[in-house]
């Protein structure tokens, strides 16, 4: 049942990049869909002095980049505010108070306030400690504070960020975004095990040889060098996206579907994490930097030679690893996981191998027949494939591969708004399922930070993969010695059934 949705909605950093190329797309859509009532406001927060015709104007243009379409876009954006404030002045806080009180007195809000930081994280702590202490979170209805990430860069600066936004909001008030958890195939892991009678039985140790998760991109790191050095893939993308992918996969059905059983249940995963820390990364774990290379027939340089990046920077583009997760379940069955920049192709899947059947009776018996494999393809095509092996037609007891394959119509561009839409109304909704707990952060930054800690003291021989590759050599040796090896992104390819 959908809660009051009426809110004012506070956009601090209305004027960057994520709130023109997302926010303000996916609030259109969400209003053209009908899904926010005339009851709703936002208040855009920057420094930039702007009227609140030329936010209007912004706003519209984002929407117009974004979907190419406007219709009703004037009302849409007469909903739309500005203020220009330095979130690190305190007076500024006082006249935001008073028109935000203008504001929700005007649309009938109830009160009821989402505060969206899409802004450096270095600000975080400093607005959530402003909104309480100058009255803004003091509202007759709900107050909700989202926020961006990263969240932190280590478990220790997590644990200060997580702090200071406490002082002003409580666990249940506060929204962690993972934009992957927006993603329509990922909201679906946890249908297709638990809705389905044939996966449930075989999702264990016993018939699942190993899980593969790959997230690649074509892109490089394009303007953001500046934060990517700080951060790398292991905190960008592993950290966050893939570990959420996994706690998806691995976790034990909830009792039932509320936010706090499912977040329960993803915390028993990463509380079953195999820890890897010193030497032993170097068992679990590969990074790797792009070098220059080819992309879809153009030349493209070198990660060291990127705007804002360090020429001799060690920072890691690419990761592959080998998560282990020592539970009843899955004690012996290799999560791998493989992300990075300038690889062959934009592509999330995920794959699950079946263990082999144990002996091959049909057609060259010595050889075993293909595995089963399960398939699920998060982007840019979105469904699900189910390799099994049949008998050819017309011939004897010839098997060969047959693929299911089930593929959601709606396929969206890469990187479209659609996750941030279905997030912003999950907020509005007061539905936190798919965002993350203080715990699961904490714990995956556990996880991580001992591998960072690792590559910190040992020297990175970079770059050590070329653009337009799917990566380092040693990606691949990490699963040959385990007898396995990553399965091709682009031959898993669903057949999309119009
Ligand atoms: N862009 C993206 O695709 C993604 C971004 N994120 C995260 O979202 C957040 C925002 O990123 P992004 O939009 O790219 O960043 P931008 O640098 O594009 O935007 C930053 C915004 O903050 C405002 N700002 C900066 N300093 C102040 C200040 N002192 N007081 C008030 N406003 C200020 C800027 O406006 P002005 O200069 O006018 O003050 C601008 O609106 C970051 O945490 C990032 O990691 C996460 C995932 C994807
Ligand atoms: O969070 C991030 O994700 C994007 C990849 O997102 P996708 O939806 O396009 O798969 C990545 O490019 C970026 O570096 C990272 O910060």
């Amino acid at each position: 049942m959908e809660q009051n949705m009426n809110s004012l909605i506070m956009i601090f950093g209305a004027t960057g990049d994520l709130a023109k190329r997302k926010l303000f797309p996916s609030l259109y859509r969400l209003f053209e869909r009908g899904r926010l009532t005339n009851k709703f406001a936002v208040i855009g927060v920057a420094r930039r002095p702007l009227s609140n015709d030329e936010f209007q104007q912004s706003v519209k243009d984002s929407v117009v980049a974004a979907l190419g379409r406007d219709k009703n876009i004037e009302e849409f954006i007469s909903h739309f505010y500005y203020q220009s404030h330095d979130v690190t002045d305190s007076n500024s806080y006082i006249s935001l108070k008073k028109f935000a009180e203008q504001i929700d007195y005007h649309y009938s809000l109830d009160g009821n306030r989402i505060f969206y930081l899409a802004m450096a994280p270095e600000f975080f702590g400093t607005i959530a400690l402003h909104l309480k202490s100058d009255g803004l979170t003091d509202v007759s209805g709900y107050k909700r504070l989202v926020i961006e990430k990263p969240f932190g860069h280590d478990l220790e600066s997590a644990k200060e960020l997580n702090k200071q936004i406490r002082t002003a909001f409580s666990e249940e008030e506060i929204y962690r975004i993972d934009h992957y958890l927006g993603k329509e195939m990922v909201r679906n892991i946890e249908v297709i095990r638990f809705a389905n009678a044939i996966f449930e039985p075989l999702w264990n140790n016993r018939y699942i040889s190993n899980i593969q998760i790959t997230s690649s991109e074509i892109l490089g790191v394009e303007e953001r060098g500046r934060y990517y050095e700080t951060s790398g893939a292991l905190r960008d993308m592993v950290q966050n996206h893939m570990m959420q992918m996994v706690a998806l996969l691995a976790m034990e059905p909830p009792i039932k579907l509320s936010t706090n059983e499912i977040r329960s249940e993803k915390v028993r995963v990463f509380r079953s994490l195999r820890a890897v820390e010193g030497e032993e990364v170097k068992d679990y774990f590969v990074r790797g930097q792009y070098g220059e290379g080819t992309i879809e027939d153009e030349q493209v340089q070198a990660y060291r030679n990127e705007p804002m990046v360090d020429k001799q920077s060690t920072t890691e583009t690419f990761v592959a690893g080998k998560v282990m997760i020592d539970n009843f379940r899955w004690a012996g069955v290799p999560f791998y996981i493989r992300t990075g920049k300038r690889m062959t192709e934009k592509s999330t899947k995920i794959v699950i191998q079946f263990k082999d059947i144990p002996m091959n009776l049909y057609y060259q018996t010595e050889k075993m027949l293909n595995p089963n494999l399960l398939v699920i393809h998060i982007q840019p095509e979105e469904g699900i494939t189910l390799h099994l092996n049949a008998k050819k037609a017309g011939g004897h007891l010839d098997a060969q591969e047959v693929k299911l394959s089930f593929a959601n119509t709606g396929v969206h561009a890469m990187n479209t708004p659609e996750g941030y839409e279905k997030l912003l109304f999950d907020c509005m909704n007061g539905d936190a399922t798919n965002f993350t707990h203080w715990d699961e952060v904490a714990y995956s930054w556990s996880f991580v930070d001992k591998i960072s800690k690792f590559w910190q003291k040992e020297q990175a021989s970079f770059p050590n993969y070329q653009s337009g590759t799917m990566g380092p050599n040693a990606a691949d040796e990490l699963l040959e010695k385990d007898g396995f090896f990553w399965w091709p992104v682009t031959d898993l390819e669903v057949d999309i059934c119009k």
